[in-house]
C-alpha cells in the first residue's frame, strides 16, 4: 500500500531522514519507533505531503506522492500530528462540522458522518462541550476523529497516546484496533514501546534518520537476541524431554527448572515449528510449548544508541 524508496530529507547539511525504504502493506499497523530526533515526524510529514523530500520516492497504491497528485494521495490519507491546536470557542459537534465542510459534505451527510465518528471515539456525551473544556485525551480522541471525517485508508498517527493516563491510553488503543477492523492501515509512532507490540503488527526502529530494524513484530521479537528462550512443560518424563532436547542442534542451553524446562533456542520461528513437531513425534507428552517474548524496550535499548539527540 505504501512504498518508501531511498527517501532523505536534509536541513542544510544535516540528514534528519537518510536514505530509508519501507513497505507497508495494507491492513497493517505498522509501529514507527525512535528516540527522540530519529526523524519519526519529518518522515509522516513527508508521506503527509506536508514537507518535500530530498530525494527518494513515496509511492501510495502505486500513485507517486509528489505535488501533482496532491489532491489524490491527501484524499487517501489522515495525519494526526503530535502538536495540534483545537479551537477553544467551539463545540465538538461545531469543530466537527467546521471541517466536514472542508472535506464538502452536505448536510446530511455531516450529520451522519459526524455522528458515527464521535461514537467511535466515544465522545457522543460530549457533542455539545466547548473543545477547551475537554480532557487531553479527549482533545486526541477528537483530532482523530477530524482526521477521519473523510475516509481516509491510511492513518498516519504521530505519538497520539502521548501525554495520556493509562486508562486514555487503553481507551486510544481500542480505538485503534477497531479502525483496523474497519480495514484502515495506520502508522503510528509511540515512545511507549511495550504498548506497540501488543498493537502492532509490524515496528520499524528509527535512529538518526536511518531504519536500524524493520519487520513484523514476531520476527524482531525473536531475532533480537540471536536467540530466543522457550519454555517446555510436560506431563512427567521431564527427563526423556531434556535428553531429546540436548541432542537438538539449535538448542544452546537446556535449563531444568522446578515445573517447566527451559531453553535458549537459535533458530528462526519456522524452525520453531519444526521443533515443536519432532518434540511431538518423540511421544514427549507436552502440555505448553511457550516462546518467551522479549521485551520491546529490552530490544529497542539493544539496537539504538541512544545518542539521537
Ligand atoms: N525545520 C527543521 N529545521 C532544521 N532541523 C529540523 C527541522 N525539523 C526537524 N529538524 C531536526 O531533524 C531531526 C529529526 O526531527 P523529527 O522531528 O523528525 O524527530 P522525531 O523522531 O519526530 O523526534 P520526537 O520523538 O522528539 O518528536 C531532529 O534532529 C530535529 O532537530
Amino acid at each position: 500500500m505504501l512504498k518508501i524508496e531511498n527517501l532523505t530529507k536534509k536541513y542544510g547539511k544535516f540528514k534528519a531522514v537518510d536514505n530509508i525504504s519501507l513497505e507497508i502493506n495494507e491492513g497493517e499497523i505498522f509501529g514507527f519507533v525512535g528516540p527522540n530526533g530519529a526523524g519519526k515526524t519529518t518522515t509522516f510529514k513527508m508521506i503527509s505531503t506536508l514537507l518535500k523530500a530530498t530525494s527518494g520516492n513515496i509511492y501510495l497504491d502505486g500513485t507517486e506522492i509528489n505535488h501533482k497528485n496532491l489532491k489524490k494521495v491527501r484524499s487517501n490519507i489522515g495525519y494526526m500530528p503530535d502538536f495540534f491546536g483545537v479551537y477553544d470557542k467551539l463545540k465538538v459537534n461545531e469543530y466537527m462540522d467546521f471541517y466536514s465542510d472542508i472535506a464538502g459534505f452536505n448536510r446530511s451527510e455531516k450529520v451522519s458522518i459526524i455522528k458515527d465518528l464521535l461514537e467511535l471515539v466515544d465522545l457522543t456525551n460530549k457533542k455539545n462541550a466547548y473543545v477547551d473544556s475537554l480532557s487531553r485525551g479527549m482533545k486526541q480522541r477528537l483530532c482523530l476523529a477530524r482526521c477521519l471525517i473523510h475516509n481516509p485508508k491510511l492513518l498516519i498517527l504521530d505519538e497520539p497516546a502521548s501525554g495520556m493516563d493509562p486508562r486514555a491510553r487503553v481507551q486510544m488503543k481500542e480505538i485503534l484496533r477497531e479502525l483496523k477492523k474497519m480495514g484502515k492501515t495506520i502508522i503510528i509512532s509511540s515512545h511507549i514501546l511495550p504498548e506497540l507490540s501488543e498493537l502492532c503488527t509490524n515496528i520499524g526502529i528509527i535512529e538518526g534518520g536511518k531504519i536500524v530494524v524493520n519487520g513484523s513484530v514476531e520476527e524482531i521479537m525473536h531475532r533480537a537476541k540471536g536467540a530466543s528462550v522457550i519454555r517446555i512443560e510436560v506431563l512427567g518424563e521431564k527427563e526423556k524431554c531434556i535428553r531429546f532436547l540436548k541432542e537438538e542442534p539449535l538448542i544452546k542451553s537446556v535449563i531444568e527448572e522446578e515445573r517447566y524446562i527451559e531453553i535458549e533456542f537459535s533458530g528462526e520461528l519456522k524452525e520453531v515449528s519444526n521443533l515443536v513437531k519432532r518434540v511431538l513425534d518423540a511421544n514427549i507428552p507436552v502440555i505448553s510449548f511457550k516462546p518467551i517474548e522479549n521485551n520491546l524496550e529490552d530490544i529497542f535499548m539493544e539496537v539504538t544508541r541512544g545518542d539521537g539527540e
